[in-house]
């Protein structure tokens, strides 16, 4: 049997805060390293709650469970958790959506403007002596000509829009919920996921990973995007085949891509992305910031407190076990 409170992983410098809010109120408290399904499967076991950051908490981590224990997920998206399998327990799911929008847009937007202004580019033909500016730079839109397409305008999305709107850049959006026609101050043109890849001189990627959007930057996608374009992806890994990423770099088909996030982090030690050219990585570190880890840190002690008290979740997954009184954040 575990502990009442149980963390699967996490990667903060330490987690005193948690810890304190559990044990105030008498439950004991467990910081795991769990690296496996297996490892949080084993760890949760008879869980009041389970606060789980990149861990995979399966099926079977679910069935072991205590009755009526919540899950709580240190971070935006859920889709390492099961929560199908939750709801059929009646557990409830709980994230933290908004406290780190402001870092992953502005993360995003250096990422955009690196590529756009070939940054990489230059430093590398400095350093190796060649001053070519404009050989090097060839092509070089003007941004008043560049088209940002999103697939994915959420809140990420569109604080990135607002960070590059004063740059003068066209808008693209590709989004089931986007509707043009209403609040649209930056003129964001709504398209089809074709049109997007077509036309865009930078996608950026920022929609949840689900079966609509797993591998939809395919190769048949890269084929399609202009050569100059670039590809940029703050949101999952399970957006791209990184293989076909990897091929559409060396082939030239496209013109760069600047990755934060990886179907398998940390990145596999043969990664075909590991020898790409024209590749910025940084390691699932967009959401960063002192502030955004206080704030994330003290939301998740706040709900542990809330599970372990029984009142309702402020920060529900949706779609998981209804909360009775939904009250306002
Ligand atoms: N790199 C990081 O550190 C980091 C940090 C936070 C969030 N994220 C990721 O960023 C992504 C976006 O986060 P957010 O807070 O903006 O989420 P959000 O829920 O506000 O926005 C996601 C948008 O994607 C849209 N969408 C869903 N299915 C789609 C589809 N099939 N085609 C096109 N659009 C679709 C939704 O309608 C929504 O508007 C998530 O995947 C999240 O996990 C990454
Ligand atoms: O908690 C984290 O480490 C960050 O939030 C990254 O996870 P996210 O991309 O789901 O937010």
């Amino acid at each position: 049997m575990s502990a009442d409170v149980v963390i699967t992983d996490a990667t903060f410098p330490d987690v005193e805060r948690e810890r304190a809010v559990a044990e105030a109120l008498g439950a004991s408290f467990e910081l795991c390293d769990c690296r496996t399904p297996e490892d949080v499967a084993a760890a949760v076991k008879g869980a009041k709650v389970a606060v789980v950051q990149f861990a995979e908490l399966n099926a079977e981590a679910v069935e072991g469970l205590a009755p009526d224990a919540t899950v709580i997920r240190y971070g935006v998206g859920y889709n390492n958790l099961d929560v199908a399998a939750m709801n059929k327990r009646n557990i409830q799911g709980v994230y933290v959506p908004d406290y780190c929008t402001s870092e992953v847009a502005d993360h995003t937007a250096a990422m955009i403007l690196a590529k756009l202004r070939k940054l990489e580019a230059f430093d590398t033909s400095v350093r190796a002596g060649d001053w070519a500016a404009v050989k090097i730079a060839k092509p070089m839109k003007a941004f008043g000509n560049t088209k940002i397409g999103f697939f994915g305008f959420g809140r990420i999305a569109q604080a990135v829009a607002e960070r590059l709107a004063p740059f003068g850049f066209q808008f693209l959006a590709t989004d089931p919920m986007f509707d043009e026609a209403k609040n649209n101050p930056l003129k964001v043109k709504g398209v089809s996921f074709e049109e997007l890849i077509c036309e865009s001189d930078c996608i950026s990627l920022h929609a949840p990973a689900t079966r609509d959007t797993i591998g939809r930057m395919n190769a048949d996608a890269f084929a399609k995007m202009k050569s100059t374009s670039y590809v940029v992806n703050s949101a999952r890994g399970d957006l791209i085949d990184e293989t076909a990423l990897a091929t559409a770099l060396t082939n030239g088909e496209i013109a760069g891509a600047s990755v934060d996030v990886f179907l398998q982090e940390p990145l596999a030690a043969d990664s075909p992305l590991r020898s790409a050219p024209n590749l910025t990585m940084s390691p699932h570190a967009a959401w960063y910031s002192d502030v955004a880890v206080e704030s994330l840190q003290s939301l998740v002690a706040d709900e542990i407190t809330r599970a372990l008290t029984g009142k309702s979740a402020r920060r529900p997954i949706p779609g998981s076990k209804p909360t009775e009184i939904q009250e306002a954040l």
